[in-house]
Order: C-alpha cells, then sequence, then structure tokens
C-alpha cells in the first residue's frame, strides 16, 4: 500500500529542524519513503492537503490506564488515596474483561480523535487491552499493574510473563511489553527487587509511578527512611533496566541526581497533577541535568481527557507559573515531549517520534484553515497553545489511516458508544 500526502506544513521534529516546509510525504508499506517538496510517485490514496494541513509525528501518551476511561467523571474533586481506594478499586474490582476491552476502545478513539498515535498503558487483563489494540492499529507499550499488598500466590506476575510472552513485538510489531510495578508504595522491597530483577534478565523496560504525592513521601519515609527515588535506586532500578517512572512531582535535588544517566526517563502528567492537587513536576529542572521527560495523562477517571494538546499547554503554562518566567519550557519544547522524547520512554525511538525518512509512518495532519489556527506565523507556537485535539483532521499509525476527516477507519463509533453505555453504569452503580 502506498500513500501519498501533497502539499502540507511538515514539521518533522527532527534534533534542530522547527521549522515546517511545505512539502509532500510518500508513506510505503508502514514506513515514511520521502519527504520532499514534490514528490510524483503513484499512490493508492492520495490525501489532498491544499496547504491547509500540518503534518507532525503523532503525538505519545506515555502514560496511560485505557479502560478508565469508563470511570471518567464518575468520582472528581477528591484526593489521591480516597479516589483510588474508595472509588476506582471498587469500581475496577467490578470490571469485567470485555469491560476492559470496551474501555480501552473508548480511549484509543477519544486519542486518535485527538492526534495520539501511541501510548504506554499500565493496567489489568491486559489481554483483552492487547486484543483491541490488535484491531484498532494503535502503537502500544504494555504493562500489567502489580501490587504486592497481599498473597496472590504469584498470580499478577504470571499474568504479567504472559503479556510478554503472548504479546511483545505482535499486532505487525506496534505492541511492545514492560514490567509493570505499580509504585514504591504498593510494592514492598522483596517482591520489587524480583521484578527488577526479571526485568534486567529479560531486558525488558520497568513501567513504574513515583513521587506522586506528599503522603506518598511521608508514608515511603515512615516505612523505610527514604524518599521514594531513594528507594528504588537502592534497590538498582535505575541501573538495571530501562526506566518509565510516571509522575515524579515530588523529588528533592539528590533524588533528582538519582535518575541522572537513567535509561528511560519521567513522564510528566500535568492535568492529572493539577486536578488531583498533586503539586508541581520540577519538569525544568530534570531536563536540565539531561533527564528525558516526556507527557501522559494518566487514566482519564483522573485526568477526564486523554487529549495530549492539553498537556502540552498544561506543561508548559505550569512550569512559566512556577519559575514566573515566561522563557522557561518553550512551546519547540513541549511539543518535542509529547513526541521525540516520548518515544524515548517508549524505547521506540527508532520508530517513531519524529517524521524521518525509514522511521515508522506514525503521523498526523492538523487542520489549520480556522480562525483561532490563522495566521501561521509560528507553527510550533499554534501547535502548543492554541491547538486542540479537535483541530486533528488525519491520524495514521505504521501506515494505516486511521482518522481520514474526523471519521474513525477501525472503530464503529456507534457500537463503542452503546457498549459504553451500558457498560459504565453497571460498574459505577451504588459506589
Ligand atoms: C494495577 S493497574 C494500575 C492501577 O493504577 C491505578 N491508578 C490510576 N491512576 C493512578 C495514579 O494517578 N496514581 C496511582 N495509581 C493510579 C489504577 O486505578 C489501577 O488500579
Ligand atoms: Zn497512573
Amino acid at each position: 500500500m502506498r500513500i501519498r500526502i501533497n502539499d502540507v506544513f511538515i514539521l518533522t521534529m527532527a534534533e534542530g529542524d522547527d521549522c515546517p516546509v511545505r512539502g509532500d510525504i510518500l508513506i510505503e508499506g508502514d514506513t515514511i519513503t520521502k519527504l520532499s517538496p514534490e514528490i510524483v510517485e503513484e499512490a493508492d490514496e492520495v490525501i489532498e492537503g491544499g496547504g491547509r494541513f500540518v503534518a507532525m509525528p503523532g503525538l505519545i501518551n506515555a502514560h496511560q490506564h485505557t479502560p478508565m476511561s469508563l470511570l471518567k467523571g464518575f468520582s472528581d474533586d477528591l484526593k489521591l488515596m480516597d479516589w483510588l481506594e474508595r472509588k476506582m478499586l471498587p469500581a475496577e474490582a467490578r470490571m469485567t474483561p470485555e469491560d476492559i476491552y470496551w474501555g480501552a476502545k473508548l480511549s484509543m478513539a477519544e486519542m486518535i480523535k485527538s492526534g495520539t498515535t501511541a501510548f504506554a498503558d499500565m493496567y489489568i487483563h491486559m489481554n483483552e487491552i492487547a486484543t483491541a489494540i490488535d484491531e484498532v492499529g494503535m502503537r502500544a507499550s504494555l504493562t500489567r499493574g502489580l501490587v504486592f499488598l497481599e498473597d496472590d500466590g504469584g498470580k499478577r506476575l504470571a499474568e504479567a510473563l504472559e503479556l510478554v510472552d503472548r504479546w511483545h513485538g505482535k499486532a505487525e510489531g506496534r505492541i511492545t511489553t514492560m514490567l509493570g510495578p505499580h509504585a514504591p508504595y504498593t510494592c514492598p522491597p522483596e517482591p520489587l527487587s524480583r521484578v527488577i530483577g526479571m526485568a534486567e534478565e529479560m531486558k525488558l523496560p520497568v513501567h513504574i509511578h513515583l513521587a506522586e504525592t506528599k503522603e506518598e513521601i511521608a508514608k515511603i519515609r515512615e516505612q523505610y527512611n527514604q524518599t521514594p527515588a531513594e528507594y528504588l535506586y537502592n534497590l538498582g532500578l535505575f541501573e538495571k533496566a530501562h526506566v518509565l517512572l510516571a509522575h515524579s512531582v515530588h523529588l528533592n535535588r539528590r533524588d533528582i541526581g538519582y535518575l541522572k544517566g537513567m535509561r528511560g526517563g519521567v513522564s510528566h502528567n500535568p492535568v492529572s497533577n493539577l486536578k488531583l492537587g498533586c503539586g508541581i513536576a520540577p519538569v525544568t529542572e530534570m531536563i536540565k541535568q539531561g533527564i528525558t521527560v516526556g507527557l501522559g495523562t494518566d487514566g482519564s477517571g483522573s485526568a477526564t481527557t486523554v487529549d495530549m494538546f492539553e498537556e502540552i499547554k498544561a506543561a508548559t503554562w505550569l512550569q512559566k507559573l512556577d519559575y514566573g518566567d515566561p522563557t522557561v519550557l518553550p512551546a519547540g519544547q513541549a511539543l518535542r515531549m509529547a513526541t521525540s522524547e516520548g518515544a524515548k520512554l517508549l524505547n521506540i525511538a527508532h520508530q517513531a517520534g519524529t517524521l524521518e525518512v525509514g522511521k515508522k509512518a506514525d503521523l498526523i495532519l492538523i487542520d489549520m484553515n480556522k480562525p483561532h489556527l490563522q495566521p501561521l506565523h509560528n507553527a510550533e507556537s499554534l501547535l502548543a497553545y492554541s491547538v486542540n485535539g479537535a483541530d486533528v483532521d488525519t491520524t495514521i499509525v505504521n501506515g494505516r489511516v486511521l482518522m481520514r476527516n474526523r471519521k474513525l477507519t477501525t472503530i464503529d463509533e456507534e457500537e463503542l458508544m452503546k457498549q459504553v453505555s451500558v457498560r459504565s453504569r453497571r460498574i459505577v452503580d451504588g459506589i
């Protein structure tokens, strides 16, 4: 299959490339094969840009719990632990594997419609999520979340390994896997060390929540007389595996030092942090210290939206506010966090995150022919500060068009809405 995209403003997001160039894009199979002012090759499908679209790499959501889309808006304005323990966990205990499948699809529909092409997911019933991804066509890195607060006879860990066995490298290579110990406060040293050892041996990345709230800092201090980052560092996590750290809001100077030089980095989730009142992550300082920082939404049970353009805005504005300085975290940097940096976190930088010949064709077309997106003085500014998810016209993953002219091609939206309506009501009823 060959797709030619004609006459668009191409923003590659490749190193040092911050100005869009008007031209054409050729996709052959799953790969970008040409970026040029004019391409004449025949194609099976031609998308006429007519100079109204910006083409950019698909956004990468580095921290998600996709099926939580079914819990969106059901329990807001609570403290994180109340929200999690009193609302989310009881609701999750009622979710069937089929609910998980439909919840993942709902989240993917929203992600594709707002320009996300790849995501990192941590949840339960991962086989159903992987099946949904296989069908829908997105790219993802999957982890079975591991909580070790009670003895389950090794059931959760066995499911985590089954996920790796069954799905790593599958769905035309769109699915990869990680190990997912949930957080320092749900993973005591012995089982956590075991998981870290497995990650090292199996060369698997580790996805874990870190230092999200002040309560977490107090709890880990009380239990282990350490900070959460110190706890992970002392267990050898940062030297033994590629690590994806979600949140990392409450890090002190020494904690940031532990993260320096690590493979992987931090998923900053500003909307979730704002909404749960967690605090402002030291993003500017981490970047200054050479730590890779990408962006994520967290599940829509907390953030309520998985539109990554909201995260881009929140990330840059929060740092400007925190420093009292509008020059901090400029537009281009925030866009890189949502694209090239996110790709590094998911360990897929060789495939995605920038538009370059030889990379997988994961890209979006944004319709700029709208009052709030004109004039086009500076594409990066408009993309970071003015565009929202609804401005995405076309989403392509692995050379396959998943949305064209805002119509999803791999998800039956009507059926999805029916399933979501019935299932979501049943899950939260009486909680
Ligand atoms: C065991 S699967 C993942 C687990 O994580 C929970 N979760 C969702 N959002 C957050 C968050 O912001 N901090 C900590 N844990 C979170 C989710 O409900 C699942 O139970
Ligand atoms: Zn999370």
